[in-house]
């Protein structure tokens, strides 16, 4: 966790928009989850979200909120410093709620990096963006009461409202090189991803292959991988839809700014 310099205002739930972006890390790695797999990466992940799941292995820009509020040229440098890089990962918490991201977006594309955003597919932006890495969240995600990893359900109907926007998630498909990655908990999932993307094919003038739809095993740590990663693959080979390691999480499990 990126401890806020003197200098930087730090980003605590509930606060005032400051400056910038509220930032909270960025790191170098290899690009862990889906078609990019392997691709060595700098990910810059944004504090924040609007949904909440249950999951969320990123709980410290979702659940609680933390970082440091920063210009977007401080960024730029931070990424340029990792010099072998060019390809840079926007993430979060959910990156499309700020609207500086746009700015941060058009920064990298000028100076010539290809840009993946992970979204949650709820929010739609106008900027460069050469993959949109669009996980659209299934009912499993909902925190419910037994499944609050904070407090007692109390984002259960917000989440539930919010967690997809036919008008938004259509929009981005027709705008961007795309592809769906679902979070998948269990078999269960299988009927709501299949009538989501049938919604999706038929909102949007783009094809969407079953290649681009992408199954993506739940767990934040090796052992949690160990009680899905076969179910899923077997359910992409059921469904004809693709299967997506997590290739961090094999490699480093769990290990900060991975
Ligand atoms: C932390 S999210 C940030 C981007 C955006 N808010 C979203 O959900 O797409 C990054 C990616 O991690 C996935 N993810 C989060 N928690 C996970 C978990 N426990 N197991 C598998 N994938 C997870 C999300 O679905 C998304 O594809
Ligand atoms: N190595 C690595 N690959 C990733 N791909 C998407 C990530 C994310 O958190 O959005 C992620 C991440 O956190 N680490
Ligand atoms: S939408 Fe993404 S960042 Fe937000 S809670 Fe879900 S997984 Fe976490
Ligand atoms: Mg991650």
């Amino acid at each position: 966790m990126p401890v806020a310099s003197d200098a930087e205002e730090p980003v605590t739930d509930g606060d005032a928009a400051g400056e910038g972006l509220p930032i909270n890390e960025v790191f170098y790695s290899l690009q862990g989850e889906g078609t990019r797999a392997g691709v060595p990466s700098v990910f810059v992940r944004t504090a924040g979200c609007n949904l909440r799941c249950w999951f969320c292995d990123s709980y410290h820009t979702s659940w609680e909120p933390t970082g440091a509020w920063r210009d977007v040229d401080s960024i730029i440098e931070e990424v340029q410093s990792h010099e072998q890089a060019t390809h840079v990962v926007l993430t979060g918490g959910e990156p499309l709620i700020h609207e500086e991201s746009v700015e941060l977006l058009e920064r990298l594309a000028a100076e010539g990096y290809h840009t993946t955003v992970e979204t949650n597919g709820t929010i739609y932006r106008d900027a460069p963006i050469d993959l949109a890495s669009i996980s659209p969240k299934l009912a499993s995600s909902t925190p419910t009461p037994e499944r609050d990893p904070k407090g007692d359900g109390e984002f259960e109907e917000q989440h539930e409202q919010n967690r997809i926007d036919m008008d938004a998630l259509p929009r981005m498909v027709d705008a961007y090189e795309t592809q769906l990655k679902f979070v998948v908990t269990d078999e269960s999932d299988l009927p709501e991803i299949t009538d989501l993307v049938d919604q999706v094919r038929a909102a949007t003038a783009t094809t969407v292959a079953d290649d681009d739809v992408l199954l993506m095993p739940e767990g934040m740590t090796r052992e949690q991988l160990d009680g899905t990663r076969s179910e899923v693959a077997e359910l992409a080979m059921e469904s004809g839809f693709r299967y997506t390691p997590r290739l961090h999480v094999d490699l480093w499990n769990d290990a900060p700014g991975t």
